[in-house]
């Protein structure tokens, strides 16, 4: 791990007048700030083409920010300017350069300390990239450069983008953001697993039959439709998100929390899995909804009238190691479905019915969002004079369980953290990258050749298409006698006799 960084950092965010720097990264420093979790000394500047005045671009990001009163925006804002300049010109660069120099002589700092973050399209990393080593960079202070997904779009272009990016920055300096190893939940798997005998233990093909990752929103692109038609929702959400949260699942124990052994065991599993195979996914387009209210995706201006563009995928997926092997898996994402929630579902097998008539199986729920939780489905007698067993569940929802005061930090906060602190442990390392692309550029290449088929069209604000419940049948999982699992409340009059 590298060493944190101090009290006199300058932190540049380049694109920032755009959509990400004012929603994400310049919310995530103020809300690190609000909570003393970032030096009161440190220099922000805002870096993008636009010309926007300094008072325009506080506004601006302002607008975004959560908690924290007057005072405390002022305090910070007053730490925060703005330079208008190209991504190539070397003048600009040089008045960045020599903007973050004299805060650095005012505050007489020896050996410098930087933080670059891209909020930009990937097409301009290589440029900002270059001018910035060419006029910025110094040899003899620390840097750091976080760089947004997408890392690519396929393995050739990642890989393009990996060798023009190497002679200039190293690994070390490179912190590759997915947002999805900044979530509360994400970050507590490998505590989970590994800190509980009770999962630990049984964390194998042995006991668990089925996992499933789940991702869900319930609403569509919403005007950016352009953006999301060459890219579509495997590219968007699951060769990055889903993977990642599969691979701290899945991953062998590293030998500590360092961050070189946690990536290597995720290097590791990747490297097991299986190839993905073409005929064992479910694609949909979401269409209008059935009320006639909502859009379908081509209804948006932005995309082909034509669009085969995936908007829901469910994946079957082989991990080939002792483990894993012959354990089903299911990655399955989709926009404009019937809610928002993105969870794991592990299912066990069963238990030998002998002494039983029927019983169900257990089920680990770890809801990633929203209102983090995880919550394991056991069986119980039901209270009382009765007989019966019922489905019933130890639950640890985070909003009943730790109090509200409890700082919780965003994603995007847990990961600047992370990269002033020096922790690489949840960034994307480069050969993990290279892995997740060899294994969906040939389904993603399939699924955008006319080989593939039209995706199924499904309501906005359903479940998905139809084929969904079969698709994950087939994948071992075995949804619930209807009715006999209750949440909050259970009702006695349950199915199921000892
Ligand atoms: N928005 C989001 O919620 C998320 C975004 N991301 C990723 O973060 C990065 C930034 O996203 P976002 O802020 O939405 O992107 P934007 O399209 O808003 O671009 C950010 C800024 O980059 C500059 N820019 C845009 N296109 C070009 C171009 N072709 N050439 C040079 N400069 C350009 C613009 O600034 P100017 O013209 O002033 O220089 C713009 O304000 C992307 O890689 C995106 O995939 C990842 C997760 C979520
Ligand atoms: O990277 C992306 O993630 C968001 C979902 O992030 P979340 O933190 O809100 O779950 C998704 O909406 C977007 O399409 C994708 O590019």
């Amino acid at each position: 791990m590298s060493a944190s960084f101090g009290n006199h950092v300058s932190i540049v965010v380049f694109g920032a007048s755009g959509d990400l720097a004012k929603k994400k990264t310049f919310p995530a420093l103020f809300g690190l700030f609000r909570e003393g979790q970032l030096p009161s000394s440190v220099k922000i500047i805002g870096y993008a083409r636009s010309e926007i005045d300094d008072a325009d671009f506080k506004k601006r990001i302002s607008a975004h920010f959560k908690g924290g009163d007057e005072n405390k925006i002022q305090e910070f804002l007053k730490l925060t300017s703005y330079i208008s300049g190209g991504y190539d010109s070397e003048e600009s660069f040089t008045k960045l350069k020599e903007s973050i120099e004299s805060y650095e002589a005012e505050n007489g700092v020896e050996k410098s300390e930087r933080l670059f973050y891209l909020a930009l399209p990937p097409s301009t990393f290589t440029t900002v990239a270059s001018t910035l080593k060419k006029v910025v960079y110094d040899k003899n202070g620390t840097t750091r450069l976080i760089v947004e997904k997408p890392f690519g779009h396929d393995l050739e272009s990642s890989r393009t983008l990996q060798k023009d990016l190497a002679p200039l920055f190293t690994e070390e300096e490179l912190y590759r953001i997915d947002h999805y190893l900044g979530k509360e939940m994400v970050k507590n798997l490998l505590v989970l697993r590994f800190g509980n005998e009770m999962f630990n233990g049984v964390w194998n093909k042995d006991h668990i039959k089925s996992i499933q990752v789940s991702f869900k929103e319930a609403f569509g692109t919403q005007g950016r439709g352009g953006y999301f038609d060459s890219i579509g929702i495997v590219r968007d959400v699951m060769q990055n998100h889903l993977l990642q949260v599969l691979t701290l699942l899945t991953m062998d124990r590293p030998v500590s929390f360092d961050p070189e052994a946690v990536r290597d065991e995720k290097v590791k599993i990747l490297k097991a899995f299986g190839e993905l195979e073409t005929d064992d996914i479910l694609l949909g387009q979401y269409g209008k909804s059935e009320d006639g209210k909502e859009p379908g995706y081509l209804d948006d201006e932005t995309v082909k009238s034509d669009s085969k563009c995936v908007t829901y995928a469910a994946l079957g997926i082989q991990i080939h190691n002792e483990r894993w092997e012959g354990v089903p898996i299911v990655l399955r994402a989709g926009k404009a479905l019937d809610e928002s929630k993105v969870e794991i579902r592990i299912q066990f097998k069963p238990v030998a019915r002998g002494m039983f008539k029927e019983i169900q199986r257990n089920e680990l729920v770890i809801r990633i969002q929203p209102d983090e939780a995880v919550y394991l489905k056991i069986n119980s007698k039901i209270p009382g004079i009765s007989t019966e067993t019922s489905m019933t569940d130890l639950d640890l929802t985070y909003s009943t369980r730790y109090s509200k005061d409890f700082w919780i930090p965003e994603a995007y906060e847990a990961l600047i953290r992370d990269c002033y602190l020096g922790n690489h442990s949840n960034f994307v390392r480069d050969d993990e990258l290279d892995i997740s692309w060899a294994l969906f550029t040939p389904l993603l290449n399939y699924i955008e050749s006319d080989k593939a088929p039209a995706p199924e069209i499904y309501p906005y604000g359903s479940k998905g298409p139809k084929g969904l419940r079969d698709f994950l049948k087939k994948h071992g999982y075995v949804f619930a006698d209807e009715g006999t699992y209750q949440w909050p409340l259970t009702n006695p009059t349950v199915k199921g006799k000892i």
